[in-house]
């Protein structure tokens, strides 16, 4: 049986796709490279590079292998950028996922991991947020996954799909064996933009907010280390291999950092003391966002190995590097795709 991993191009996606190959399982990318590198994809993996909106080509794929799940990642991910276009995260987050599990409903693939987010809770009354609070989110971005989490929900009950849907809080680091982490220049992400800084990538960096009724004014965020997280999917993976049910999970440490303490830690590892800017508050930001982390390790056994926000800072730092340097392990020549 083969699994279909939506964005295996990405950060977060693109570790899964390593995890799974390293557990000997078939592979088949499917992801547009909006956001993605094709270079990230090992050639062990089956990539082709499309919409996942695409029908043809989601029959093209079901065609040729035999997929039981779908791990589906691809999705635009920026908070801002889907308050000045929430049509745009509508139709690739909503409207498109939306065919993804109809595909699946349609074609017997039973199996449906999802990429929920912590953002689904919007600005919760109390941390930490447990999976069971409000859903209220406050931004298109949260919105547009909401739903997906909704159509799960009714098109399992309907079509005897099961599914898991985890609910990311902020997810930094990189693949402990260096083999990848996170690439897009552009990329909007605290840890990622403060190695930047450390690095000369960037000229300092915009603290966004410092009057948050958080402890130090500047926002809570509680950030998980990306192969943390891919090891909660694999449970997942196992969880509905075994006929376990469908889930919704949340995936932190329970414990949350300001973006100065970040800062703090990233001036530290890096030696660099570069420049900050006290800069207004940023569209769609809650002041903290902490995961009370209890039901997945009941649930799927998780437990977290790499709880330790230096650790990930240094990954991400280290992978920075060899981006900025040129010296990032490519796993595949970009044109072998289909
Ligand atoms: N990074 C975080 O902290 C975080 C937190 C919560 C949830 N998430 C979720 O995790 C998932 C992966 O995020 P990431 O950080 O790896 O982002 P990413 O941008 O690195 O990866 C997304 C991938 O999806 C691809 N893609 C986007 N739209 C597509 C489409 N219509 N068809 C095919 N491919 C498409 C992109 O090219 C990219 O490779 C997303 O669903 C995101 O919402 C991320
Ligand atoms: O240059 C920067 C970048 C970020 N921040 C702040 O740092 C915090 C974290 O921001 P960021 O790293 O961009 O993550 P979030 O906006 O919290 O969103 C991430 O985490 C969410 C879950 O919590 C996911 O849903 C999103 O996909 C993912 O981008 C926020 O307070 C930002 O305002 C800054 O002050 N300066």
């Amino acid at each position: 049986m083969a699994i279909l991993v939506t964005g295996g191009a990405g950060y977060i996606g693109g570790h899964m796709v390593l995890a799974l190959l390293d557990a000997g399982e078939q592979v088949v990318v499917l992801d547009d490279l909006s956001t993605g590198f094709a270079w990230a994809v090992p050639a062990a993996a089956t990539l082709v590079v499309g919409d996942i909106g695409d029908e043809a080509k989601l029959r093209a794929i079901a065609a040729a292998h035999q997929i039981d799940t779908i791990a589906h990642f691809a999705a635009k991910i920026v908070v801002p950028d889907s308050v000045s276009d929430p049509l745009g995260y509508y139709l690739n987050n909503t409207v498109k996922a939306r065919a993804l599990v109809e595909f699946a409903a349609r074609n017997g693939i039973s199996n449906f991991i999802f990429s929920s987010t912590a953002a689904v809770y919007g600005e919760p009354a109390v941390n930490p947020i447990f999976e069971n609070s409000l859903t209220a989110p406050i931004n298109p971005y949260g919105r547009s996954k909401l739903m997906v989490e909704w159509i799960l929900e009714d098109a399992a009950r309907a079509h005897g799909l099961s599914y898991v849907a985890l609910r990311y809080f902020n997810v930094a680091g990189a693949d402990p064996k260096g083999r990848l982490g996170q690439s897009a220049s552009n990329a909007t992400h605290l840890i990622k933009v403060a190695v930047q800084a450390a690095l000369g990538v960037r000229k300092g960096l915009d603290i966004f907010g410092t009057d948050y009724p958080t402890p130090d004014g500047t926002c809570l965020r509680d950030y998980i280390q990306v192969s943390d997280l891919i090891a909660a999917h694999v449970l997942a993976l196992k969880h509905l291999r075994g006929g376990g049910g469908s889930l919704v999970l949340n995936c932190g440490y329970g414990h949350g950092y300001s973006v100065s303490e970040v800062v703090d830690i990233v001036k530290d590892v890096s030696g660099v003391d570069f420049e900050t800017r006290r800069a207004g508050r940023r569209a769609g930001d809650p002041a903290a966002l902490v995961a009370g982390a209890e039901r997945i390790r009941v649930e799927l056994g998780w437990v977290p190995r790499h709880d330790n926000l230096r650790e990930i800072v240094t990954q991400a730092y280290e992978w920075e590097r060899k981006l900025r340097d040129g010296t990032v392990p490519k796993a595949r020549a970009s044109s072998s795709h289909f």
